[in-house]
């Protein structure tokens, strides 16, 4: 489908089960494959970005079987690092499988090219590539410097202190953090400059933990892993409600509420992103948290002036949001949306014009004023799910709006449109 027209909503009520987390179900997947003993995983989401972690995983030599909804995945892990010849990873535009993958793969044996699509190629890599050169991993570009596609001679990881830059994506971090249990020795990590995206580290951590390994963190400067150690499996594990996900509706209850419940997100969760919650309670919604849903009911919308560096994702729902607030909303320390699924600062600001707002676009801010009137438009998403997603919330408004490229919400939430139209009321 080329585009969707979605016809003004009057009003959002009920209740939804929040697919499973991307964030999770990839870091879950990569250590179930590495771990000793069999992980049963259950909710996993199925998008595109899970699809290519397991579609590399498979051409690693990894066993898993799948149940049909592809909810439940049984991993065989291998217990120990990869080993392979000649593999051809393709990894799409996930950065949860490309940077990840990047670290594991170092750790074992073999030669293994990693691939994706063109934006891929934009998107930068080349902190974690230094970071691992240092650590003696033989890793080539085969395009530009400091972007993928890359190809990785892997012969181990060894121990030593190594710096990585924080600034840019915390999932360079991530994969450090990940593949240092299986090097040689004692792996100390130093973070230079400031960490961006703060929160997904605790669900990297949290993750580790799950598979029997602890992580020294010293106030997120200085991280300290043991070397020379091996992964287990928990057993069973599941994944939590995606909270970025989540985001949507309990922006549009906060808008046009009624009331929203999403289950599988709650106080209780691991994701930073469940913070969202707070900031629509800054503008005025009204918010009641379980340990595993979050409920937002609509109130009057104030706009807001805050960083949401430790939102990355969600933070995007609030610039739509911010579409019905009174007054201005400006989004702060959000740099790295420009190396995104697309420059999203730009894209964000194009979009937003589109439908009636005054925008000013910063470096590294964006400052929304909303317009008397939404004007209907025709919304370019840019290959980016998080446009598509953030913008169908502009039907809440007394205008219809068009989505261009629907079918992008499929990186991180197939189900998203129909899910949608099962809290509308027109
Ligand atoms: O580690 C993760 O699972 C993620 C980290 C964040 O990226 P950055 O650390 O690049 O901001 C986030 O935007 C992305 O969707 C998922
Ligand atoms: C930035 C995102 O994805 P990725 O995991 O590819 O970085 C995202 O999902 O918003």
């Amino acid at each position: 489908m080329e585009s969707i027209t979605l016809q003004p909503v009057s009003r959002v009520d009920g209740e939804v089960q929040i697919p499973g987390s991307k964030s999770l179900s990839n870091r879950i997947l990569l250590l179930a494959a590495l771990a000793e003993g069999r992980t049963r995983i259950t909710n996993l989401l199925d998008s595109d970005d899970v699809r290519h972690m397991l579609k590399a995983l498979s051409q690693l030599g990894v066993d898993y079987t799948l149940s049909e909804d592809r909810q439940t995945c049984t991993v065989d892990g291998i217990g120990s690092a990869f080993a392979s010849q000649g593999a051809e990873l393709f990894l799409g535009n996930a950065g949860t499988a490309m940077r990840p993958l990047a670290a594991a793969l170092c750790l074992g044996k073999g030669d293994f090219h990693l691939t994706g699509e063109p934006r891929m190629y934009e998107r930068p890599i080349g902190d974690l590539v230094n970071a691992l050169r240092a650590l003696g991993a033989d890793i080539e570009y085969l395009r530009d410097e400091g972007y993928p596609p890359l190809r990785i001679k892997a012969s181990g990881l060894s121990g030593g202190t190594v710096g990585i830059r924080g600034n840019i994506s915390s999932q360079f971090l991530t994969a450090l953090l990940m593949a240092a249990p299986l090097a040689k020795g004692d792996l100390h990590i130093e973070v230079e400059g400031e960490l961006v995206s703060k929160p997904y580290i605790d669900i990297t951590l949290h993750t580790m933990q799950s598979f029997g390994v602890e992580v020294e963190n010293h106030d997120y400067q200085r991280f300290v892993v043991r070397g020379g150690q091996r992964y287990r499996s928990p057993g069973e594990i599941m994944v939590e409600g995606d909270a970025s996900s989540a985001s949507y509706f309990l922006a549009a209850a906060a808008i046009a509420g009624g009331t929203v419940r999403v289950y599988g997100v709650g106080a209780d969760s691991v994701q930073g992103d469940k913070r969202f919650a707070e900031v629509l309670e800054q503008m005025g919604a009204r918010v009641s948290y379980g340990p595993t849903w979050i409920e937002v009911s609509r109130g009057d919308l104030n706009g807001v002036d805050l960083d949401l560096n430790h939102i990355p994702d969600a933070a995007m729902t609030i610039a739509t949001t911010a579409l019905f607030a009174r007054g201005p909303t400006a989004i702060r320390n959000i740099y790295n949306w420009r190396v995104k699924e697309t420059d999203r600062l730009a894209a964000m600001a194009t979009e937003l014009r589109k439908v009636g707002a005054t925008v000013v676009e910063g470096e590294d801010f964006i400052e929304i004023t909303p317009p008397a009137e939404l004007r209907h438009a025709a919304v370019d998403t840019y290959d980016d799910h998080r446009m598509a997603m953030c913008f169908s919330l502009v039907a809440l408004g007394d205008t219809p709006v068009t989505i261009n490229d629907p079918g992008c919400t499929a990186k991180t939430f197939p189900t998203y449109f129909e899910l949608f139209e099962s809290i509308c009321e027109r």
